[in-house]
């Protein structure tokens, strides 16, 4: 079998102030997997993809991308293995720059040739077509800024961005929790449908019960920085609601 996407080995972080808030974490995430992540308000969950991330960096243990070490490594240079998605609509889209803009920069991630505007004018159609996929009329806005585009079509816009460029693993950060019901909904159902036509490996924040069940291959439960439940495909397909409910 490969080697896992991602290993977290006995991760400890403790804080400034001496608070232990990632408390010998083991985790190996594998090809493929789609794991949904439930857990109580304090309980770590964004401590941990903050570690992933770079954001914050472990007190001991340590993280690897495939075989890569990357414990030590900064956020700016794992972004090109790892794409996220904030709850907060106005996190990951530059507000004063189109849609068309914001779409260009995320295409050209990673690359060493620099941003220019005059790289736009044959990708267009592309974005057109891309955005069109989504049905949300996000394809109208292409000129938009993303400042003023509707909180549904901004997530929108974000995800699209995090996985232009198929990362190693996407983290999805409570990214419908600031949404309508309906567009939450549309917004998963396009999550999943992404998720599946790149094989992404993905991890997902929800307080949402129902999507933590339904999506996913996999399911964890943290508590006091810790995985406390960890839930193959199999295990997962036999949970109910009450199941779930429990373990808060
Ligand atoms: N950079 C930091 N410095 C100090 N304390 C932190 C830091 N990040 C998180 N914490 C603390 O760690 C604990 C876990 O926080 P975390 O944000 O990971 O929880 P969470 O499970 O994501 O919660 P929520 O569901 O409310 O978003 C909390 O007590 C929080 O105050």
């Amino acid at each position: 079998m490969s080697s896992p996407i991602l290993t977290i080995k006995d991760g400890v972080k403790i804080t400034d102030s001496g608070m232990k808030i990632m408390d010998y974490l083991n985790l190996e995430i594998n090809q493929g997997d789609f794991i949904t992540i439930l857990g109580g308000n304090g309980a770590g969950k964004s401590t941990l993809f903050n570690s992933i991330s770079g954001n914050l960096h472990l007190t001991s243990g340590e993280i690897k991308i495939n075989d890569t070490l990357i414990t030590h490594m900064s956020e700016e240079k794992r972004a090109k293995y790892i794409g996220r998605v904030f709850q907060d609509p106005k996190m990951g889209t530059a507000p004063r720059m189109t849609v068309s803009e914001n779409l260009l920069i995320a295409s050209l991630r990673g690359q060493k040739r620099g941003f220019s505007l005059r790289k736009l004018g044959n990708k267009k159609e592309l974005f057109y077509e891309l955005c069109q996929t989504i049905g949300n009329g996000l394809e109208n806005h292409l000129d938009t800024p993303a400042g003023n585009l509707s909180g549904g079509q901004r997530q929108a816009l974000s995800l699209i961005m995090s996985t232009l460029q198929k990362p190693t693993l996407l983290l999805l950060d409570e990214h419908t929790a600031a949404l309508d019901p309906k567009t939450a909904k549309q917004l998963m159902t396009l999550t999943s449908q992404i998720i599946e036509d790149n094989d992404l490996t993905c991890l997902m924040i929800t307080h949402r019960m129902e999507d933590a069940l339904r999506y996913g291959n996999r399911l964890i439960v943290l508590e006091q920085g810790k995985i406390i439940k960890d839930f193959s495909k199999a295990e997962k397909e036999k949970l109910t609601m009450p199941n779930v409910l429990s373990f808060f």
